[in-house]
């Protein structure tokens, strides 16, 4: 069955096939081609040491006003007591570095085409970014079974399996985290009505990231700059740290995970929903010296026909209503000037 959104896709082709990522470990350096500009300023001023982004423990009574909070002045928080079964984190984990660990002439026979949205490769803002980066990714809509066939012909069905129940246990928590956010929101029973719906109508993807250990990492970036485009998505940091989150009037704040906790950040649907309230967060991923990285992003939406606007109880809308497909063409072109173009 055609996923809605990996249609959306296919009508918003980025122009990526002609970037590979490299075979990192067998580099000693860092090549030009992925060395950025001083001006990213990759370090962490002093001064931001003891910020933290908040806690919430979905086991807490006062579950929904936490939420709220977070997402508002934060857009970005940990979950513990999320439920997730801990062998669950690991299989994804266990596989994805089962995955990017095979040599780079097999990764490449998974390439994303340049009109598809799943397989191996860069990461989708590649090209609006005038350097490389130092990551690998792959991206999962669905069944994964096409392209794990092709990586492993007699050995498939344990990455599947690990990649289908792992999706499956994301939509539940991401719906129940979407629910939970919307709460502290004044919302009509119509709206609340199509909150609810967005379960069984949603469209969703699983994006494995690879970050291999790199000689020298104050001069390159794991994944520069960006916001999540769907509502909001729910990150596996398996244990090691490099995601760093944009504050107004604080800069870049790292993200220390609890052990066991995962990750949430508001993506721009969320924010253009609540008319603002729960601004989108600008984040990035940096790379570490001796640690290869595992990342797996959870992103979590409505179907791509979904017509969304905001929220009517809150205020003169400041975004123009339109469908995600289109959100979806408009963020393909324009990147982090999207939101701007639907402004009202
Ligand atoms: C549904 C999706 C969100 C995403 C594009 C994608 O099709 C799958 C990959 C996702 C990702 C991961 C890295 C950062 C990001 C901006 C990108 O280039 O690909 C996000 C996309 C997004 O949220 O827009
Ligand atoms: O790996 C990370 O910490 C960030 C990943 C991310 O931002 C993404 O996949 O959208
Ligand atoms: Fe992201």
């Amino acid at each position: 069955q055609m996923s809605t959104l990996l249609e959306a896709y296919k009508d918003d082709p980025v122009q990526l096939h002609h970037l590979i990522p490299l075979d990192f470990p067998s580099l000693r350096a860092v090549p030009e081609s992925h060395v950025w500009p001083e001006s990213y300023n990759f370090r962490v001023s002093p001064s931001d040491e003891n910020l933290s982004i908040p806690i919430v423990d979905l086991k807490d009574p006062n579950i929904a006003d936490n939420i709220g909070r977070a997402c508002q002045t934060w857009g970005i928080f940990q979950v513990t007591n999320h439920g997730l079964p801990s062998g669950l984190l690991e299989d994804v984990e266990y596989e994805a570095r089962r995955l990017f660990s095979l040599p780079v002439e097999q990764k490449r026979k998974v390439l994303r085409s340049p009109c598809g949205a799943t397989g191996y490769g860069c990461a989708r803002i590649t090209p609006f970014f005038p350097k490389l980066m130092w990551h690998e990714g792959f991206t999962v809509m669905g069944s994964s079974v096409d392209h794990a066939r092709v990586l492993w012909p007699h050995g498939y069905k344990r990455f599947c399996d690990a990649m289908d129940n792992y999706q499956k246990h994301m939509k539940t928590l991401a719906h129940n985290l979407f629910l939970t956010i919307l709460s502290s929101l004044d919302l009509s029973e119509p709206e609340k009505n199509w909150a609810a719906a967005v379960y069984d109508s949603e469209s969703n993807a699983l994006q494995l990231n690879s970050y291999p250990a790199c000689p020298d990492p104050t001069r390159t970036i794991g994944l520069a700059p960006h916001t999540d485009s769907l509502l909001l998505t729910i990150l596996h940091h398996c244990e090691t740290n490099g995601l760093q989150t944009f504050r107004d009037g604080f800069g870049w704040v790292p993200v220390h995970q609890v052990s066991g906790a995962l990750t949430v950040n508001v993506g721009d649907l969320l924010h253009i929903l609540s008319n603002g309230k729960f601004p989108t967060v600008c984040h990035r991923a940096v790379v570490n010296r001796t640690r290869h990285r595992i990342s797996v992003a959870y992103f979590y939406g409505p179907r791509a026909d979904s017509v969304f606007g905001p929220f009517s109880r809150l205020g003169f809308p400041r975004y123009r209503t339109l469908t995600l497909k289109e959100y979806i063409g408009i963020k393909a072109k324009h990147l982090d000037k999207a939101l701007s173009l639907i402004t009202n």
